[in-house]
């Protein structure tokens, strides 16, 4: 027998309506703390991926069960390792809300904006714990999908004096701070962009470093969300040597994290432990927060999406 539900698609106007960073980021601190404790229930295998080699690309299989909501569901995520210049996105996914009980799919949920909010609120948590105390400068380098819902939460959630912008390409960056809802100064180079931030957010395709720890002031705080295969990196080792690193995901971090692997450096702690209190946010040192991106943060923003399509259906 099948659940009673039928099959609904949630295209992306609408997850971008029913998503916001308010209901998110509280909620995915409860599921951070969950993860994070030695007897969870929410269970999240690291992410399979099957190489496409053909299309210098990967799917991403990013199942999660959170236990205690009894919600069941999968990302596909394909990301791809695009040329400098390309104009194409490197990620897509898509989100199938599955029923735990029979195993029927309930929904098909565009999972791009999903995936680049959850993202910048799981950032901004880390910012939030980790970030010195009077922070003015804020710092993004990239200027592509990430880069902006970056910039979105940040500044709602912070006030900067500063907001910086670097990418790849100057018409990029030119073109990010026009569409930003404020003052974003676009610069020349990353050393200029990093020189003195308080908060820096590297959301590059980089498989090789961008941001060098000679560049990062002391005390700085680093979400660093690209570079997402083990041999891919955006930070170098200087940096990842004089920062505190905190992860989403230790497990993760030790399976796909370039820069975490090639640099050998040692993971202090999950936001998670931070969040239960059972380890310590060292605001007042350097801190890099390595970002790879969870199942179950996935199903979190899925939830709230899927609960306020019914309350509107
Ligand atoms: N941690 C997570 O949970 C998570 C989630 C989604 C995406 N990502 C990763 O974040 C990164 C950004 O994703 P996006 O969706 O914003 O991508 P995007 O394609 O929209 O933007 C990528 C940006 O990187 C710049 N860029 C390209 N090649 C570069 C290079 N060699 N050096 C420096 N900059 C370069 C581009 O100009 C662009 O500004 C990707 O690496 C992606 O895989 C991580
Ligand atoms: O967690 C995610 O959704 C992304 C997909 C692309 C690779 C990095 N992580």
């Amino acid at each position: 027998m099948d659940s009673p539900m039928i099959l609904v698609v949630i295209g992306k106007n609408e997850v971008e309506e029913f998503l916001h960073y308010k209901d998110l980021i509280p909620r995915l601190e409860v599921a951070l703390g969950e993860f994070s404790k030695p007897d969870r229930e929410d269970i999240q295998p690291v992410r399979c991926t099957v190489p496409l080699q053909r299309y210098n690309g990967f799917l991403g299989l990013m199942p999660a069960y959170l236990a205690h909501e009894d919600f069941l569901c999968t990302k596909m995520v394909c990301f791809y390792k695009r040329e400098s210049g390309s104009n194409l996105p490197s990620t897509r996914a898509t989100v199938l809300l599955i029923d735990p009980e029979y195993g029927n799919v309930n929904a098909v949920m565009d999972g791009d904006v999903i995936t680049a909010k959850r993202t910048a609120a799981v950032s901004a948590i880390s910012a939030k714990l980790l970030m010195p105390a009077k922070s003015e400068v804020f710092t993004i380098l990239g200027s592509g999908h990430q880069a902006l819902s970056h910039y979105n939460v940040f500044t709602e959630t912070f006030s900067f004096k500063q907001v910086r912008v670097w990418s790849w390409r100057r018409e990029s960056s030119e073109r990010f701070a026009q569409a930003a809802l404020g003052p974003v100064t676009v610069c020349e180079s990353v050393e200029e962009a990093v020189n003195g931030a308080d908060v820096i957010v590297t959301a590059t395709r980089a498989t090789e470093p961008v941001l060098f720890g000679q560049w990062v002031k002391p005390g700085a705080h680093v979400a660093a969300v690209g570079a997402c295969r083990p041999d891919w990196r955006e930070l170098d080792d200087v940096l990842m040597s004089k920062a505190e690193v905190y992860v989403d995901s230790r497990e993760g971090a030790a399976a796909e994290s370039g820069e975490v692997i090639l640099s050998g450096a040692k993971v202090f702690a999950e936001l998670g432990e931070v969040l239960n209190g059972t380890r310590p946010a060292q605001r007042e040192k350097t801190t890099v927060f390595k970002s790879l991106g969870m199942g179950i943060q996935d199903a979190v923003a899925a939830k709230l999406v899927f609960e306020q399509w019914k309350r509107h259906h």
